[in-house]
């Protein structure tokens, strides 16, 4: 399997270009979407993004292959937006027709058409099915031409083991996700569930379907909650969790579908790496697709390959931790044990086997290769535990190169030995041209390691070097990626130029009541707080529930003690304890609740609003600053008025805000910070600075972020050049 071919899966793959190129340099590629063979539908709008496309909506009662609708009925399906009973879905975008959306809707009624049919099943012609769509994915059917069964069946199952049926919405957010998409859903549209389809589909091939989140606890909870719908599709699913062992890990790899963190999959690559190298089976591959080596040999390595990587939370993993490297300093001690045991294993027993008998050797090539006999007696000799578990076509490799170690490097001949720096005794080779000796040069492929086991010195495994790799580039090496999340948008180009993903902002299911208070601007933060604390009161009051997030820790912890003052009862959440947060933050829709928290304090997980709360006018959230990115803020946002609930949001400032800072630089923010000491009431009408000063620092933030990128990628290509492996032999 390689990067390229595997995209001949799905032609229209966004990501289908090598994943070693790096688009944001190569003009051909970058963000023009022409090489994607069709419009990805995104428009660049003077540097800023403007949303894809505008609607999905539904409409009644299209026969599947229908034309679509001409671009006029779009106002009136938009209108009729949140009706999910609709069996068609009519696709328009604001920019007119793209083609995907015609294709797109014609796979939702095929997914709708098979609806009743599957409905009437039981549940063992449901697992029938999924076997025989397997069959014919495996024997090379284009996914593509299966997603609507297969999407049709993950909808059933999920109506049936977990009570939700996937909406239309989340339908087509599934498709996009298959096509390579970043879908933006809103918090509380059903990530979850719908990131079950393209996992589910991509997952037919065999070759394992990735669902990568920020942390041990949502991959947990996401696929124990989602694992009930695969097993009636008869799809085990693995987790990965920080504290696995080797053994658990590969098992959770195995599995057709694994979830996990970023970083585990990052770390996982990294160790692979290493073990192969160490090993000596990476430089086939070394210079080209790591994932190409990963599927057959021995089974030592964890992961089996990197073929299709769904990431939840997409902004902030592709994004924000973009630049973050993974490092790991060595590879394991009992790996590394297990290595060197091994080549003392087959160096004890080389001795043993017969030529032409056990083994062959090649008379162009002088390779040594093992007769069957010769595996039957590799496979019968008696091995220690750590033998035992390395892979058998490793024990093979290991056998037959210290067979042609024992029969053709000799002792003071090609090698001496002699006590080395640190006093051991080490082997020194000896110029096969000149008769010297050739100081600090070493053997490859393992050779020079099997003569150490010959003289029975120290075996020189490579303890294991700094390896390293961005999470950028783990991304970039999934020939098939894709992503979700609530706030992509404003990230629109930036997902585009790196990762070739193009957004998608699929629409909520039942049309949005969130109501959007004027933004108030104060002078200074005292004010501002003091402010904020008077509609906590004001709203408090009501019963309705309120979220009030924060920039830092001690501003919540001041918000905190002038709560106390007034003797408002509330919780403080900082990103300190996930597990603890998830559960306060879910129960933070609670009739008079009121939390306060950081931005990232429980991220992912569901407020629910708890019975009556909806009556008096859902939750409310208060934002105290902008943050450098506006997604962050949206995030905030959008943790009200989820799912058609009602809810409202209000936006505070003061004129000696961070961002005014950062965004306009010390002097006009100084200025304004004095004009702010001397304003007594509100001045609401300065909020666009604001604004503006936040666009200012993400177009600086992304700027930095493609400089960095593309010394990364000069790095990269000069250690290839030279022969070096860009994740392994990393300059500090
Ligand atoms: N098709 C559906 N039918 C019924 N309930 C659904 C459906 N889709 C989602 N839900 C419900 O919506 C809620 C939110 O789902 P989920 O937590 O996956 O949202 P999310 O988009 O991941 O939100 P966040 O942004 O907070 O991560 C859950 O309680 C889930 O049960």
């Amino acid at each position: 399997m390689s990067a390229g071919n595997t995209n001949s899966e799905n032609p229209t793959h966004p990501n289908s270009a090598d994943p070693q190129v790096d688009p944001q340099i190569d003009p051909q590629l970058a963000g023009t979407g022409a090489d994607l063979g069709e419009d990805t539908g995104e428009i660049l709008d003077s540097g800023e993004i403007t949303d894809i496309i505008e609607s999905v909506a539904t409409e009644s009662s299209l026969p599947p292959g229908a034309p679509p609708p001409a671009p006029s009925s779009d106002d009136e399906a938009n209108k009729r937006r949140g009706n999910d009973s609709g069996k068609t879905l009519s696709v328009v975008s604001r920019q007119g027709f793209r083609p995907q959306l015609i294709r797109w809707k014609r796979q939702l009624a095929q997914v709708n058409a098979l609806e009743s049919t599957l409905k009437a099943e039981p549940d063992t012609e449901l697992r029938k099915r999924s076997l025989a769509i397997r069959y014919r994915a495996m024997a090379g059917e284009k996914l593509a031409t299966l997603l609507p069964e297969a999407y049709a069946l993950t909808r059933e199952a999920g109506r049936r083991a977990l009570s939700m049926r996937h909406y239309d919405v989340q339908i087509i957010g599934g498709i996009a996700l298959f096509e390579g998409y970043v879908a933006e859903m809103q918090t509380g549209e059903g990530k979850t569930l719908t990131a079950t389809l393209p996992l589910y589909l991509h997952s037919l091939t065999g070759k394992g379907a990735h669902l990568a989140t920020v942390n041990d606890y949502l991959a947990k909870r996401d696929a124990e909650w989602m694992q009930p719908l695969f097993a009636m599709l008869g799809v085990d699913v693995g987790i990965i969790q920080t504290p696995d062992d080797q053994t658990s890990r590969r098992k959770s790899y195995a599995a057709a579908i694994t979830y996990g963190t970023a970083k585990e999959f990052g770390f996982d690559f990294l160790r692979d790496r290493l073990l192969l190298r160490a090993q000596n089976r990476l430089q086939t591959e070394m210079l080209g697709d790591g994932g190409a080596g990963f599927g057959g040999g021995g089974d030592e390595i964890v992961m089996r390959g990197m073929h299709f990587c769904l990431v939840d939370e997409a902004d902030s993993i592709l994004i924000d931790e973009a630049r973050t490297p993974l490092i790991i300093g060595s590879i394991e001690d009992n790996v590394r044990d297990q290595i060197v045991e091994t080549y003392r294993w087959a160096s004890d027993t080389a001795t043993e086997y017969e030529l032409d008998d056990h083994f062959t050797i090649h008379p162009d090539t002088k390779q040594y290769e093992l007769t069957s006999r010769g595996r039957q007696k590799v496979r019968a000799l008696p091995k220690s535990d750590l033998v035992r578990t390395m892979g058998l076509v490793d024990l093979y490799e290991y056998t037959e190169r210290a067979i042609k170690v024992h029969r053709e490097f000799l002792l003071d001949r090609q090698y001496v030995v002699r006590p080395g720096d640190k006093g051991e005794d080490e082997i020194v080779i000896v110029d096969e041209f000149t008769g010297r000796l050739a100081e600090g040069r070493k053997w490859r492929d393992g050779i020079h390691q099997a003569i150490e086991s010959k003289e029975n010195i120290e075996i020189s495994v490579p303890t294991g070097q700094a390896a390293r790799i961005t999470v950028q580039d783990l991304f970039l090496r999934y020939p098939h990626l894709a992503g979700m999340t609530g706030t992509a948008a404003t990230s629109a180009s930036e997902l585009r130029r790196i990762y070739r993903t193009p957004v998608l902002r699929v629409p909520t299911n039942k049309p949005p009541r969130r109501a959007r208070l004027k933004d108030r601007v104060f002078g200074t933060m005292e004010r501002k707080f003091q402010a904020i604390v008077e509609e906590i009161k004001e709203i408090h009051a009501t019963g309705r529930p309120i979220l009030i997030g924060t920039r830092s820790i001690d501003k919540s912890e001041l918000l905190s003690r002038m709560l106390n003052e007034l003797g408002i009862e509330h919780k403080v959440l900082n990103a300190n304890n996930v597990e603890q947060e998830a559960e306060i933050v879910a129960a933070a829709g609670g009739t008079g609740r009121v939390t306060v928290a950081t931005n990232m304090a429980g991220r992912g997980t569901d407020i629910k609003l708890s019975d009556g709360v909806e009556k008096l006018g859902g939750m409310h959230v208060i934002c105290t600053e902008l943050h450098d990115a506006a997604r962050i803020d949206r995030q905030l946002i959008g943790r009200c008025g989820r799912q058609g609930d009602s809810g409202s949001y209000r936006q505070y400032l003061s004129l000696d805000d961070d961002i005014l800072k950062t965004g306009l630089g010390v002097k006009k923010s100084e200025r304004l910070k004095t004009q702010g000491a001397a304003t007594g009431g509100s001045v609401d009408r300065l909020a666009k600075l604001f604004r503006k000063a936040q666009l200012k620092v993400e177009k600086r933030h992304f700027r930095d972020r493609m400089v960095l990128m593309h010394h990364e990628k000069e790095r990269k290509k000069m250690q290839r050049e030279i022969g070096q492996d860009p994740y392994l032999d990393t300059p500090d």
